[in-house]
């Protein structure tokens, strides 16, 4: 018999099923409890997004838990953002120094699935259409409802809430004691939309790479229509579609959600903002008025957990604007340190240290995907931002170990994410100083330049790369 005390988790989303394979294979008892029916028997229902980044931090947790290859199997590669200016023209700017440092397109849908498999055969016992409704810490009771509104109650001691942003969990430990809750709204929303496999578009508009294989538009990079205070981004899939995402504020005077309510306003918009991206979109008019406008939100918690008793995990306990690519690679990152404190530990020292190593860096993720999106529907096309971004790349050159982009520490190594946002900061404020006399990146002395560099900063700490 193990002495590993049993686990109880709320949600079986992709946070909530490695977390529980990865303890599984650790020999803790574990039951998952999860609001939806079963997506393996029922289908997968709707979610966040259709499609999901999964870069370095994740793909680390996935190798951790075995699972990578068989998620990159059914992946296609990103090498960087493939930019769609108004006058129609378009290019990629590269994620990294080349194609080993790179994001992949996941379906949420098929990864939640392979997860779920993964998790049943190391052990996992799960109870799908199951929902969290209430917890008695003190008595180490829940109360949990089926699809039907039936209501029982079991035994959990030790519960662990990844029930995304929405958390069951998180309401029921607040009522019992406040968590120092915050949730700062973004103010814009957003609406997916489709780009289909070539073969179901005019052989004439199929451009800029496109037409290769089975899809409309380049395959390997994830697309930016940036237009200042709004954008459309377009990631692929690997039947040959783009889901596409448009970002708009919420509220307020044109263009916003709440001027463009309905397809036939929405178009004009499109014909105006998005010309070249319109025609790839054959379904417009019925998926903008089908799908919902998703809403974007950033939320801190003072705390995860309770002492021992009840912890939240994932968007659970920071969820944030997805504009990084980072709230589930945030999220895996997560487990694979849950999972490494509570062997061995009293699950009260394995929360507080959970909290105490997690939370720092959930709030330097959560700042930096909010400035991602400014950087993302702006300053991608912005000289002074490009002039620094050279830069950057010919200081990362020349001295590798000493200079590296934020973006690059975020997406492809696992320093922690609050050293990339302190790091990243002093390294701006470096290229801001040394470009200020010099009207391009190229015409700065780089002998110079890596001298006040390693006059100001350190060399970078040693770089686990995948
Ligand atoms: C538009 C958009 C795009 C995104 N793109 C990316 C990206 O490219 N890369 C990236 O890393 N992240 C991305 N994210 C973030 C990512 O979706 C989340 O960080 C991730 O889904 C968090 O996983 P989770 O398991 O914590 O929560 P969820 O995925 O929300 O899963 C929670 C699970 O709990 C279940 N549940 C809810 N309530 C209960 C209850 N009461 N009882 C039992 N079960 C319950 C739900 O049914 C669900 O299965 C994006 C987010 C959005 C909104
Ligand atoms: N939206 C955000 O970005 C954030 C939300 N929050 C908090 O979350 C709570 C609710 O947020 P809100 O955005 O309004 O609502 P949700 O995002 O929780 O729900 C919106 C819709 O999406 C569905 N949905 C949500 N997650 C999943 C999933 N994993 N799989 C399938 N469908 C899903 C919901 O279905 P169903 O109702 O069946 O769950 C609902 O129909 C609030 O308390 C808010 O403060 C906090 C931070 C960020
Ligand atoms: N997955 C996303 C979903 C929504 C918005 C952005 C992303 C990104 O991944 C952006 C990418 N990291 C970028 O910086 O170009």
């Amino acid at each position: 018999m193990s002495s590993k005390p049993s686990l109880t988790l709320i949600g079986g989303g992709l946070v909530g099923a490695l977390l529980a394979q990865q303890l599984a294979r650790r020999g803790f008892a574990v039951d998952v409890f999860e609001k939806r029916p079963d997506p393996r028997t029922a289908g997968f229902a709707g979610g966040r997004s259709i499609n999901l980044a999964l870069a370095e931090r994740g793909l680390q947790a996935l190798r951790s838990a075995g699972l990578a290859e068989d998620v990159l199997r059914h992946a296609v590669m990103m090498r960087g953002r493939m930019v769609h200016t108004t006058d129609g023209r378009s290019g990629l700017q590269r994620y990294g120094v080349d194609d080993s440092e790179v994001i992949w397109s996941v379906s949420r849908g098929g990864l939640n699935m392979l997860l779920l498999d993964a998790a049943e055969a190391a052990g996992v016992r799960f109870h799908f259409g199951q929902g969290l409704v209430g917890v008695d810490f003190d008595a180490g009771r829940m109360r949990v409802a089926d699809l039907d509104g039936i209501e029982r109650e079991l035994d959990a001691p030790v519960i662990i809430g990844a029930d995304g942003a929405g958390s069951a969990l998180r309401a029921a430990m607040n009522a019992h004691r406040p968590l120092g809750e915050r949730t700062e709204w973004l103010g814009h929303g957003y609406k997916e939309l489709e780009i289909p496999p070539a073969a179901r578009l005019p052989p004439a508009l199929l451009r800029d790479g496109g037409g290769r294989d089975q899809f409309a538009i380049e395959p390997n990079a994830l697309h930016i229509w940036p237009r200042g205070g709004y954008m459309c981004i377009a990631l692929p899939n690997t039947e040959g579609s783009f889901t596409v995402t448009l970002f708009l504020p919420a509220q307020g005077p044109y263009p916003s959600f709440a001027t463009l309510p309905d397809a036939r306003t929405a178009e004009t918009f499109f014909k105006d903002d998005f010309a070249d991206l319109l025609p790839l979109l054959p379904g417009f008019a019925g998926d903008y008025d089908a799908h919902p406008v998703g809403t974007l939100a950033t939320l801190y918690l003072e705390r995860w957990h309770l002492g021992g008793r009840a912890l939240l995990v994932g968007d659970a306990a920071h969820a944030i604007v997805p504009f990084h690519g980072q709230g589930m690679n945030c999220g895996f990152e997560d487990t694979v340190v849950l999972a490494g404190l509570l062997d061995g530990n009293d699950p009260a020292e394995a929360f507080a240290e959970f909290q105490r190593i997690r939370q720092p860096n959930a709030n330097a993720i959560a700042r930096m995907a909010l400035e991602n999106y400014v950087e993302m529907r702006d300053s991608v096309a912005d000289p002074r931002y490009l002039a620094k971004r050279e830069l950057g790349a010919r200081l990362a050159g020349a001295v590798p170990d000493h200079f590296m982009a934020r973006y690059r520490m975020v997406t492809f190594t696992h320093l922690p994410y609050a050293y990339a946002l302190e790091r990243g900061r002093a390294q701006d404020v470096l290229l801001e100083q040394l470009l200020r006399d010099s009207p391009d990146a190229a015409s700065v002395d780089l002998d110079a330049a890596i001298a006040t560099l390693k006059a100001t900063l350190p060399p970078l700490p040693p770089l686990r790369h995948g």
